[in-house]
């Protein structure tokens, strides 16, 4: 039998799945709270589920038994990918299968921000509402304006394809490479970074947080867009910084925003951001619906025993660790 440890709670048919292949222990949150309670906890553990935790070099040092740490999500920049790869432990992620489930809140709030849905529900509730809607509560189109993706990866192109099948946008989207094949089947349009700032009505962020990507958007880029221009963060918050944000925001660079992450979560209530009538704030919820994460939960538990059984090509190792497979 293998040790498991996850440092969250798992759906029942998820727990009974791996202790039919091992002990599991789902750490408490004392057991997990510092990274010396919990490689005390998890020192003889095989494998670790997990789904922000950091895992870095002092950590698996202390870990000995590891063979991989499974996180359930996609993004998977809570790990450093170099010392994973020294210790030789792999890594895995559960993309496809929070797609759509993410696509859709990218629109709740592409549509939240242009609409002003949460503002003006707190109009009516307050008793604000007085007659026919004045001008000041008109908002901005979504269908026939342009859609800018940066990150046109698997959730990228389910996003492109709600803006072009339902609301016939025109999408336009910069990506690390060009995707031909998605280009011709959504009909879409690669741009540079900057041109897509300046052509775009709505500006939605998709990459992952990396070195490359951290800070991405800053002055010069909220500089690029236009004024009327509303911008949406599904990807990380760090890819965001949050003094350039809000500057825009509150000196009229561009018209609106939606974020579902923050450099730190969960965001304090003293975030300036939070003070502003034209932002949209989410809690992390983008793949957060009871199918998916049971989905989410379900592959990181299927991917952790196809790594310690050995069976490496069935799991779904995040890419630069695909090289540990060629040397086993
Ligand atoms: N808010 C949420 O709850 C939530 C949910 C799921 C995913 N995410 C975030 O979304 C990210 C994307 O997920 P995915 O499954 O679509 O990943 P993916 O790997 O399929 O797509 C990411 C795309 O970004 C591109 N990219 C990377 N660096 C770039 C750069 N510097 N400039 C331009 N393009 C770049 C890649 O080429 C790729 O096409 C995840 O890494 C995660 O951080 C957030
Ligand atoms: O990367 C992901 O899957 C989401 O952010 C959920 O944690």
């Amino acid at each position: 039998m293998f040790r498991i440890c996850s440092t969250r709670k798992l759906p029942q048919h998820v727990q009974d799945y791996l202790t039919t292949y091992a002990t599991l222990d789902i750490l408490t949150k004392e057991q997990r709270e510092s990274p010396e309670t919990f490689v005390k906890y998890a020192a003889d553990a095989d494998g670790i589920i997990t789904s922000g935790m950091r895992i870095d070099d002092a950590i698996l040092s202390r870990l000995p038994k590891l063979k991989c740490v499974s996180t359930s999500s996609v993004g998977y920049d809570h790990f450093d990918t170099d010392a994973l790869k020294k210790h030789g432990v792999y890594a895995t992620h559960t993309p496809t299968v929070l797609d759509e489930t993410v696509a859709d809140l990218t629109f709740a709030l592409i549509l939240a921000t242009a609409r002003r849905v949460v503002e003006l529900d707190t109009v009516v509730r307050e008793g604000r509402w007085a007659g026919r809607p004045a001008e000041w509560f008109y908002g901005v189109d979504v269908h026939h304006r342009t859609l800018g993706i940066i990150g046109m990866g698997r959730i990228g192109e389910a996003v492109a394809r709600r803006a072009r099948l339902g609301f016939e946008m025109d999408v336009v989207y910069h990506n690390r490479s060009r995707k031909p094949e998605v280009e011709e089947k959504l009909g879409l349009e690669y741009v540079s970074f900057e041109e897509l700032l300046a052509k775009s009505d709505f500006v939605v962020l998709l990459t992952p947080l990396t070195e490359a990507t951290r800070g991405l958007m800053d002055d010069a880029a909220f500089q690029k867009m236009k004024s009327s221009a509303i911008f949406i963060n599904v990807s990380r918050g760090a890819t965001v910084n949050e003094q350039a944000l809000f500057k825009a925001l509150s000196e009229g660079t561009i018209r609106a925003a939606g974020l579902d992450v923050f450099v730190k979560e969960p965001t304090p209530t003293t975030n300036p951001l939070l003070s502003l009538q034209n932002v949209v704030v989410l809690p992390h919820i983008g793949s957060a619906t009871h199918a998916t994460r049971d989905d989410m939960a379900m592959l990181a538990a299927t991917n952790l025993i196809a790594v310690l059984e050995g069976r490496l090509q069935e799991a779904r190792i995040v890419p630069e660790l695909q090289s540990l497979i060629k040397e086993s």
